[in-house]
């Protein structure tokens, strides 16, 4: 199978690692750029690359388009011109999907098929120094497919995909949009927002750098974010982050209120609400989308090398673990371990494998 990568950056370069060697699968990358094109190469991300469209697309099986947002209907557009392998999948990673799925019915592809994607990975790095191919282990891989596409072609995809150890799942171009507008967009321009607003304060008076703390660390890294990148997904979301930020400012001025009026009882009350939701998010945004995990809950004795103990005893079984968290962990009192399992037979198989091994085990 060919698999052609179009931009191997972040998101490009780990798709191709996660590819790469693995039996049957030949990865070439495409740049317009000689010198990304020999980087690609001496990384090792690749097979092969090359600053030819028409040499990395010819008799692919699998095409991603791995370029910023405003390029990919370009892209697709180009790639309607060519002539590809009968059957052929096209897929992007664009972090919006509403416009691509748009512009692909709308070239209503003769013979090869597009089915949109979003690996929801990722992080506040670009390029392929950053890539990795535990990139999207554990972590959703959104497909918006459109009616045109038949389940076949959606699976071959999936089946592919699951080398990456993503957890593949389906939903509406639109509905996409507005959800990852509200859980990644969003949060992007708050980030950005409030750190250009220290900024200018800093400006004034340097102890705001010295004195920023864990919470703004925390709430802010995505700020880091690679601007073309995200001009171009704001852009392509316009409308739902047009609402959004309305919402925005409403939730904003309750607090405005709740300050005026001295509520201090309506200011705990949003921090509970906010706790009470947060602690409900999953690791790696669990729940979100409904897919759950099979966890299982075990008593551990604060000892050294404990964690070690039992991800061993299940690698030796060949159970894969999906998570793992520590709840509770001091001198005095037993820590309490979530191990999340993609399935229900290995968490079956972990249940009676640590039952056996003398551990207190619980749902
Ligand atoms: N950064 C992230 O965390 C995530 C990004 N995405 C999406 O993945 C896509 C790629 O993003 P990243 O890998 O993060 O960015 P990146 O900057 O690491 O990689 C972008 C790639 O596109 C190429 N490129 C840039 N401008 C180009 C142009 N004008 N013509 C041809 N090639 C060009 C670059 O050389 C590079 O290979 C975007 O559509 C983004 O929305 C999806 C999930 C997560
Ligand atoms: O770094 C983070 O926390 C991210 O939010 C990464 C990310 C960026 C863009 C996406 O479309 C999906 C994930």
């Amino acid at each position: 199978m060919k698999i052609a990568i179009l931009g191997v950056g972040l998101i490009g370069g780990s798709l191709a690692l996660c590819f790469k060697g693995k039996p049957n699968l030949y990865v070439i990358g495409y740049s317009p750029n000689p010198a990304s094109v020999e980087k690609y190469i001496k990384r090792g991300v690749v097979d092969d690359a090359t600053t030819s469209m028409e040499e990395a697309v010819a008799d692919a099986d699998v095409i991603f388009l791995c370029v910023p947002v405003g390029m990919l209907e370009t892209y697709l557009e180009k790639l309607s011109e060519l002539p590809l392998k009968k059957g052929c999948i096209i897929t992007d990673v664009g972090s919006t999907k509403g416009a691509i799925d748009r512009c692909a019915k709308r070239l209503a592809l003769k013979d090869v098929y597009f089915i949109g994607g979003h690996p929801m990975a990722g992080s506040e790095r670009s390029g392929v120094e950053a890539a990795s191919s535990y990139l999207f282990e554990n972590a959703y891989y959104v497909l918006t497919p459109n009616e045109q596409v038949p389940q076949e072609v959606y699976d071959r995809l999936e089946q592919l995909l699951s080398l990456t150890r993503a957890r593949i799942i389906r939903v509406d171009a639109q509905l996409h949009d507005e959800i990852v507008g509200a859980v990644s967009h969003l949060p992007h321009i708050i980030a950005v927002a409030l750190v250009n607003q220290v900024a200018r304060y800093n400006d004034a008076n340097p102890l705001y750098e010295a004195l920023a703390a864990g919470g703004f660390r925390d709430l802010t890294r995505i700020a880091s974010s690679d601007p073309v990148i995200w001009r171009d997904i704001l852009l392509h979301n316009k409308e739902v982050l047009l609402d959004l930020l309305a919402d925005w400012g409403r939730e904003m001025e309750l607090f405005r209120r709740l300050l005026l009026e001295e509520d201090g009882e309506g200011i705990e009350r949003q921090f509970s609400l906010a706790s009470e939701f947060r602690s409900r998010l999953p690791e790696r945004r669990r729940g979100v989308l409904h897919a759950m995990l099979y966890d299982l809950y075990v008593d551990v004795p604060d000892h050294p090398g404990i964690i070690a103990k039992i991800t061993t005893l299940l690698s030796d079984h060949q159970i894969n673990l999906g998570n793992i968290q520590i709840h509770e962990s001091r001198a005095d009192v037993p820590g309490v371990m979530r191990l999340s399992f993609r399935n229900d037979q290995d968490l079956a198989k972990a249940e009676q494998l640590l039952k056996d091994a003398g551990y207190t085990v619980r749902y």
